[in-house]
């Protein structure tokens, strides 16, 4: 588990001060996929070089396994360093293939060609690349770059993998192959990664936990299908579909209500049995679905008439849908199951 307690950092800009990060604290639980998603400039590189040990914070402390790194002498610096991978961008050297950009780490640290060998050969299976080792860079597509990328910083056997933005630039089938691999990493390899990225579909399609990074504070964090499951939470509003709807549409229905419906079950059967049990006529006025992983999730606005409509929400709710009133009133939580 690597563990970031009230981390704060301040960079001299040319106009002053400027606070990348304030007070940030976080769990990366090992074993895991945590996607930290915020716009431009929330402090995502900032919080990725500090974790990497790249960087001081001017406060906080980051702990990998109970460890404090804050207190390390220049020797078990390095050490730790060596421990975290960091997936780096565009500097794949021209004059060697695939599989031995892959294995210069292994070259510089003095493994012997046998087990670089060895490891090498399982890296570019992890990527799909086994049939491409001996191609150069330039014969490589960026999808297939950012692959080797990622191989290369995940040679050394780290504990910790960093993905700052892995698929800035990709198209989409290049950003679904480099998340392939990097959730194949924790799978197979059992890394613990952190991702950083703008893309709120990258964090849906592998991230386990989730921290939303907004001008330099953690606004949420924790374990993405628990804190989804809440429709009024920032990580809800951040990642599922929009609930807007005209306000005619609205206005058509004699009640509102928000509801996340998580998994198979729930998304396809929910809603039409209570429609049938309840007499209650139920439509879908905004919002959409989309998955987490490969967990189909639903973010609905839903218009009730009748007069059952409140014990259909209710039924809902026990069966685990999430149940928000949505009205001009403020919201208030009606149940959660
Ligand atoms: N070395 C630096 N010197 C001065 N300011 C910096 C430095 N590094 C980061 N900053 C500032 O700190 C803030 C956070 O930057 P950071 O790069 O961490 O954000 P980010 O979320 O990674 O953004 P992006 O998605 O654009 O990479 C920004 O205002 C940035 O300009």
């Amino acid at each position: 588990m690597i563990t970031v307690e009230n981390l704060s950092k301040t960079f001299q800009g040319d106009s002053g001060p400027v606070v990348a990060l304030r007070d940030v604290t976080l769990d990366v639980p090992t074993g895991t996929i945590t996607g930290v998603v915020g716009p431009t400039g929330s402090g995502k590189s900032t919080l990725a070089r500090l974790l990497a040990l790249q960087e001081r914070p001017d406060s906080g402390v980051i702990r990998v396994d109970g460890y404090n790194t804050s207190g390390l002498d220049p020797r078990r610096l390095r050490a730790a360093r060596r421990r975290i991978g960091v997936v780096r961008h565009g500097d794949l050297l021209a004059q060697r293939t695939a599989a031995g950009n892959i294995a210069l780490p292994l070259e510089q640290a003095g493994v012997d060609g046998p087990q670089r060998r060895e490891k090498v050969g399982r890296l570019l299976d992890l990527i799909g690349m086994t049939d491409k080792a001996a191609h150069y860079p330039e014969a490589l597509s960026p999808g297939q770059l950012a692959r080797v990328e990622v191989a290369r910083a995940l040679v050394g056997e780290p504990g910790l993998l960093l993905a700052d933005d892995p698929t800035a630039g990709l198209d989409t089938d290049g950003a679904a192959g480099v998340l392939t691999v990097l959730d194949r990493a924790r799978a197979e390899l059992g890394a613990t990664v952190l991702l950083a990225t703008p893309d709120a579909g990258v964090v849906r399609r592998v991230a386990d936990d989730v921290a939303l990074l907004t001008d330099g504070q953690v606004t949420e964090s924790g374990h993405l299908l628990s804190l989804i499951q809440d429709p009024t939470s920032a990580v809800a509003q951040a990642l599922l579909p929009e609930v807007d709807a005209p306000k005619a549409l609205r206005a058509r229905h004699e009640r509102l209500a928000e509801v996340v419906l998580v998994g198979f079950a729930a998304v396809g059967a929910l809603l039409p049995e209570a429609t049938s049990r309840f007499g209650t006529a139920i439509s879908v006025v905004g919002g959409g679905m989309t998955r987490i992983g490969e967990t189909p999730v639903a973010r609905f606005l839903l218009g009730l008439s009748g007069a059952q409509a409140d014990s259909a929400l209710g039924w809902i709710a026990e069966r685990g849908g999430k149940v928000a009133a949505h009205d001009a009133a403020p919201r208030q939580l009606v149940a959660c199951a």
